[in-house]
């Protein structure tokens, strides 16, 4: 018996050794394709292109389902044939990963040609950002995020801010560098925490006046310069519904590309059952209250559509499955429903 259970053993090592390598073999193999030139310029004429318009990712539907299209470079040439453009737009792309066979993939934004024509071309359509990490598989939006994150840093970095003089990008589009001052300018992420706060029994959400109606989500704020999670999460709770965090935990993080590239850093926080009463900041939200655990259920369970009710009121909804804040309540049920069991 415990022969079988040795040879198992080795078995599931051996099997994790090789996922292991494979990782390892892929990150260093993006990280060259960073630091190299050459060899990322080589790159682009195997890797795959996702393509965006104006910061707009390229979607196409099949039934009811979206998927996000990597063309190859052939591909890519045949389009930009079209409207007589040369090879160099693919200069223009930026590495945003490989796949495990070492396939780079790049995000190229072709928002100064007709839209239309790309469109009617591939057959599918440019989507807003917002609504198309909503319908794409799950896999997918996390790759669209970072790749539209990284073209808009692109955008506003053109210029260095100490000179003034344009800024020169490498092949990967991994840095800017301004040849006058010397600078190099890396892409940025602004950190935020997220937080849920729980009194024990309940949990507190909000809305901001810019959220859809009927929905409530964990508490958010930017880091000030300085600050570590924790006073970020004492701080903002503070300020937004006037309470004392007792304790908190970490959750997990996520990055999030509105309004430009957030790394969301998620936690639970605790205040007491006895100094429960909100305080609600006006100038930031619209609305601060507490929500039992029956309350919670029902409202992961209902539909933005399905919200509205006949005297044009909405019942409680909250984020969907792509958005942190989701994966917080459900945390925050499951550990309800474990003490309660
Ligand atoms: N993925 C998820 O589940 C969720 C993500 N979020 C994200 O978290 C982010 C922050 O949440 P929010 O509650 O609005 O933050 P805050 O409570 O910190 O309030 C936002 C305000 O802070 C100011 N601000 C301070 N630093 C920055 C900065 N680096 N960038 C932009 N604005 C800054 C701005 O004010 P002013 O304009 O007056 O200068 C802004 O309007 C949002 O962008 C939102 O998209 C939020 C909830 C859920
Ligand atoms: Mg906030």
């Amino acid at each position: 018996m415990a022969a079988i259970y040795q040879a198992a053993y080795r078995r599931v090592s051996s099997l994790i050794c090789r996922l292991h390598s494979t990782y390892v073999r892929k990150m260093r193999y993006l990280n060259e394709l960073k630091e190299d030139d050459s060899l990322c310029r080589q790159a682009q004429t195997s890797g795959t292109f996702y393509l965006f318009h104006n910061l707009s990712p390229f979607l196409q539907k099949v039934g009811e389902k979206y998927f996000v299209p990597q063309l190859s470079a052939a591909e890519i040439k045949r389009i930009l044939e079209k409207f007589k453009e040369t090879e160099q737009w693919i200069e223009m792309s930026v590495l945003i990963g490989c796949s495990d066979e070492h396939v780079p993939r790049f995000a190229l934004d072709l928002g100064a040609l007709e839209k239309s024509v790309i469109e009617s071309e591939l057959k599918g359509s440019f989507t807003n950002l917002q609504k198309a990490l909503f319908v794409v598989d799950g896999k997918d939006s996390p790759l669209l995020a970072s790749a539209q994150s990284l073209l808009q840093w692109h955008n506003s970095h053109q210029y260095c801010n100490k000179t003034g003089q344009p800024t020169q990008r490498n092949v990967s589009g991994s840095k800017r560098v301004c040849h006058a001052s010397g600078i190099t300018y890396y892409p940025q992420m602004s950190p935020v925490i997220i937080t849920l706060v729980s009194d024990g029994s309940r949990c507190l959400l909000a809305r901001q006046p810019s959220f859809p109606q009927g929905m409530y989500s964990a508490l958010s704020g930017f880091c000030d310069m300085g600050e570590n999670v924790e006073e970020a999460v004492h701080r903002e709770v503070a300020e937004e519904v006037g309470l004392e965090v007792e304790s908190l935990w970490y959750s997990s993080s996520q990055h999030w590309p509105f309004p430009s590239s957030c790394l969301m850093i998620a936690c639970h926080a605790i205040v007491r059952a006895q100094q429960a009463e909100i305080s609600m900041n006006k100038l930031e939200l619209e609305e601060a209250r507490w929500f039992g655990l029956e309350e919670i259920v029902e409202g992961l369970k209902r539909e933005p559509r399905s919200s509205k009710q006949d005297d044009g009121s909405f019942l409680p909804w909250f984020p969907p499955k792509q958005a942190i804040a989701h994966q917080l309540i459900c945390e925050w049920v499951k550990q309800q429903t474990s003490q309660l069991a």
